[in-house]
């Protein structure tokens, strides 16, 4: 694998004041991959991927993303570039209905390249065929929905801006599990859509199913990354919990 990744952070120290969260983070995603970023609470998880997006200061050479170094572009620019997020929390718009939560992001989002094939570019048409309850709900406004179907109107929301990478905070946080299959019973079909993946998942089975490399995260750090289906419980259980975890 000589190419350069489609995403990669190279030695990425970031932090919230004097507060340093993360310690030389090295974390790549190539073109059309699922990678799973795992870790306990408060591991750094969701602060790696606010230092992608540009949500927290890091230099310029910390991130690259299609040959270029990007880091502490303000996060418009990012998505603008190509780099989606679905963020913990979801962050939709409550009072507005499903389709005017979808329609918001199509100008936000990545304008189509020269001699990019436009049929494959994201529309609400799409996202509708993804997850055909919106379709049916498609005027009903976004806080009377249940929790899955407002993670569906975000993930919706992040394709319709048109990413190249899109990175999911948790999106299975809090739903039931037949609904987190319903939602992971898409994700190959995004990946198949040409979009790369990052999955930052507490559920570890889930991740590693799920994803074709993991990386796992530990106080700022990464203690573990390497081939999904590869990786056995007890590297994965001392990578998240530390050396020092007696494994059962
Ligand atoms: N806004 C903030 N201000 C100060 N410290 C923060 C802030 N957000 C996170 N932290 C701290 O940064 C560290 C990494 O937190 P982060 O949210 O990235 O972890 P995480 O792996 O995503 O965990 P979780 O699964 O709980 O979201 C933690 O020590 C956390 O307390």
């Amino acid at each position: 694998m000589s190419e350069e990744p489609m995403l990669s952070t190279h030695a990425l120290t970031a932090g919230y004041g004097d507060f340093q969260a993360l310690f030389g983070v090295d974390f790549e995603v190539r073109a059309g991959e699922v990678v799973a970023l795992i870790g306990a609470n408060g591991a750094g998880k969701s602060t790696l991927l606010r230092s992608i997006l540009g949500l927290l200061s890091v230099a310029r050479d910390m991130v690259r993303f299609r040959g270029e170094s990007v880091g502490g572009s303000k996060p418009h620019a990012m998505v603008r570039n190509g780099i989606g997020i679905v963020p913990e929390g979801r962050r939709l718009f409550a009072g507005m209905s499903i389709e005017d939560n979808l329609r918001v992001a199509i100008d936000y989002g990545r304008k189509p390249q020269r001699g990019e094939n436009v049929a494959s570019l994201w529309t609400i048409e799409r996202i509708y065929k993804l997850f055909p309850i919106l379709r049916e709900r498609r005027d009903q406004v976004v806080h009377n929905l249940s929790g899955g179907q407002q993670q569906m109107v975000a993930i919706g929301r992040a394709l319709l801006t048109q990413p190249m990478v899109l990175l999911c905070d948790e999106i299975s946080l809090g739903l039931a599990p037949k609904v987190i299959h319903e939602i992971y019973d898409v994700l190959p079909m995004i990946r198949q859509a040409g979009t790369a993946l990052v999955l930052v998942e507490q559920d570890v089975s889930l991740a590693q199913r799920a994803s074709d490399r993991l990386y796992c995260m530990l106080e700022g750090r990464i203690t573990l990354t390497g081939d999904s289906n590869t990786m056995t419980r007890e590297a994965i259980a001392e990578a998240y919990f530390g050396a020092n975890h007696a494994v059962a």
